[in-house]
């Protein structure tokens, strides 16, 4: 049986003010339950791309339809406001530097994953409904962080620290979640950690889309690639299927 579609983007566009474009008349889709890579050289596009999808930068041309083939797709692009907040919690997003509050222990930054339906204020004093809180206890579980649930967030290591970004993520329970570079900054074990948590993520029927630099990590846990180059993709398709002379066009100087 096919996987609901959850992402289709069509033709996307970007320009950042009058300079050349950086994504141009790009298309894909994404499905429930895939972990998909998305590789390129370095300003290739491949942050820019997943921040549209987030709607933390805006698109130039095209489309990014969220939940095409439900009864209320929906133009992500375009959403403002509450309507947008609300995207986002269906749409988490992590990054290679975390972006954790350091003095606060880990487990409220995990609660901060609710911050857009708990409100600033009740945040600030550490109000959250039990529910949230026995949900935060059973992602910390799963990350095996429960012991450092009342540390600091500033005495993790670089993996713990992206482990609880994950759980803080997934405390919305997205339907999509998107890695920048999740494990750029990380050493192998911990690289190892955080990409068997993506793949158990993906496994529970979300779909993870994520910038990697290493074709060893995308043939190793990633069931779809798309190669980007110059804000154009050159492959969409199996990790097996990235041949080394799909690899040389993806990564090749674009002024060559
Ligand atoms: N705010 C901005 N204003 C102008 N140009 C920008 C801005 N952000 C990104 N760019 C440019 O857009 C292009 C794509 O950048 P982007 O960060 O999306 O690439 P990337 O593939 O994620 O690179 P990396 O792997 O180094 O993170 C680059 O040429 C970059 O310099």
């Amino acid at each position: 049986m096919q996987s609901e579609k959850l992402l289709s983007i069509v033709n996307l566009d970007k320009s950042y003010g009058n300079h050349h474009p950086v994504i141009k008349k790009l298309s894909m889709d994404l499905y429930a339950g895939e972990l998909v890579a998305i590789i390129g050289r370095s300003g290739a596009g491949k942050s820019t791309l997943l921040h549209m999808i987030n709607g933390t930068i805006s698109t130039t041309g095209g489309d990014i339809i969220a939940f095409p083939d439900s009864d209320t797709p929906q133009k992500a692009h375009l959403l403002k406001g509450k309507a947008l907040r609300h995207w986002r919690s269906q749409c988490g997003m992590i990054f290679q530097d975390f972006c954790l509050v350091p003095r606060l222990d880990v487990i409220t930054n995990v609660l901060l994953g609710r911050l857009s339906d708990t409100g600033t204020l009740r945040s600030l004093f550490k109000f959250f409904p039990k529910k949230d809180v026995e949900r935060a206890i059973e992602l910390l579980e799963w990350t095996g962080l429960i012991n450092q649930a009342l540390q600091r967030a500033e005495n993790l290591s670089g993996g713990q620290s992206q482990r609880v970004a994950i759980a803080r993520a997934l405390m919305q329970t997205p339907r999509i979640l998107l890695a920048d570079e999740p494990v750029a900054s990380l050493d192998p074990k911990n690289t190892h950690r955080v990409m068997e948590a993506l793949q158990e993520i993906s496994a529970q029927n979300i779909a993870v889309m994520v910038n990697l630099h290493s074709i060893e990590q995308v043939k190793q846990y990633c069931s779809r690639v798309v190669g980007i180059a110059s804000g154009e993709i050159i492959y969409n398709g199996s990790p097996d299927g990235l041949t080394e002379d799909i690899q040389q066009r993806i990564y090749a100087n674009p002024a060559s």
